[in-house]
């Protein structure tokens, strides 16, 4: 049985814990020590807000559910312990400067960085962007004003540019413009909106190529216990789990 230790203990480090069957989670961290005690308590693993007594458990994977200032903290000494990890925040990874450095890390210590679909569908054949690269991809997120908390009466538009810019102004919204974009070998464009008529974060996905044209529409049903995060972006992690030994790779 895999082993895994997890950092983050909110919304989807409660899914995770409570929902692992072919995972057995032996520590969780969190900064909040009440936060990591209760979901250990609900997985039967130990808990930590030590980060340096967390490495010293037995695992072999660290799964991020945290934030991209956690990836940016904890990733590089996860990969030097001899770890691969799977990072739900994968936007810290718009910093090339960062990403490369990490990158690096892991093809030293000849382990995996993982980057998850998330709450988003389609990641594996836009990676055929990195041989044919698209003349368009673009990301039009949605989400109720709770996903953001601003108090917004009417729909509007509050960002449109680059994702690598997108995620330092919404870290908690928009990981997943930045993995479309690691897939596709090249930053993307995005629009983020606020709609007060939306109740699901919704992900259209727009591509144009020499292959043809994509359109793609998720509408996202938010967490119970975080509006900002899809349910699904939980669901993701727990079927890559359930998949990382099986010998059938299906999906480019
Ligand atoms: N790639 C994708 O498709 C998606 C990615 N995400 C990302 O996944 C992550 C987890 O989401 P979710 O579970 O809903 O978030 P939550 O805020 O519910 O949980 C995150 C937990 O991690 C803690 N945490 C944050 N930073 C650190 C740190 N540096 N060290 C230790 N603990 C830390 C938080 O504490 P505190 O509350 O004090 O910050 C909180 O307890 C978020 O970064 C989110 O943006 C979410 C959805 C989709
Ligand atoms: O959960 C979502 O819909 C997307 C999200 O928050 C993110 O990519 O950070």
């Amino acid at each position: 049985m895999i082993k895994i230790g997890l950092l983050g203990c909110g919304n989807v480090g409660h899914i995770i814990a409570t929902h692992a069957e072919s995972i057995q989670v032996v520590a969780v961290f969190d900064i909040i020590p009440g936060r990591a005690e209760e979901l250990a308590a609900l997985c039967h693993a130990r808990a930590y807000t030590d980060f340096d007594a967390f490495m010293q458990e037995d695992f072999s994977i660290v799964v991020e559910a945290a934030s991209v200032g956690a990836v940016r903290c904890y990733a590089e000494t996860v990969l030097r312990s001899g770890r691969d990890i799977i990072l739900l925040s994968g936007g810290a990874l718009a910093d090339v400067e960062f990403r490369d450095h990490l990158i690096e890390v892991a093809r030293e210590a000849g382990k995996k960085i993982r980057v998850p679909s998330g709450a988003i569908i389609g990641l594996d054949n836009i990676k055929i962007g990195q041989v044919s690269p698209p003349k368009k991809l673009l990301l039009r997120t949605t989400k109720p004003p709770a996903s953001l908390g601003l108090p917004v009466t009417t729909r509007m538009e509050i960002f449109k540019g680059l994702a690598h810019d997108c995620i330092k102004q919404y870290p908690k919204n928009v990981n997943v413009a930045v993995a479309l974009g690691l897939a596709a070998g090249r930053d993307i464009d995005v629009e983020l909106w606020i709609d007060p008529e939306a109740e699901r974060n919704i992900h259209e996905i727009f591509v144009e190529g020499d292959f043809g044209d994509i359109y793609v529409r998720v509408r996202n049903v938010p967490s119970p216990d975080n509006p900002a995060t899809s349910y699904m972006a939980a669901l993701s992690i727990l079927t890559l789990l359930k998949n990382l030994e099986n010998p059938l790779v299906v999906g480019t």
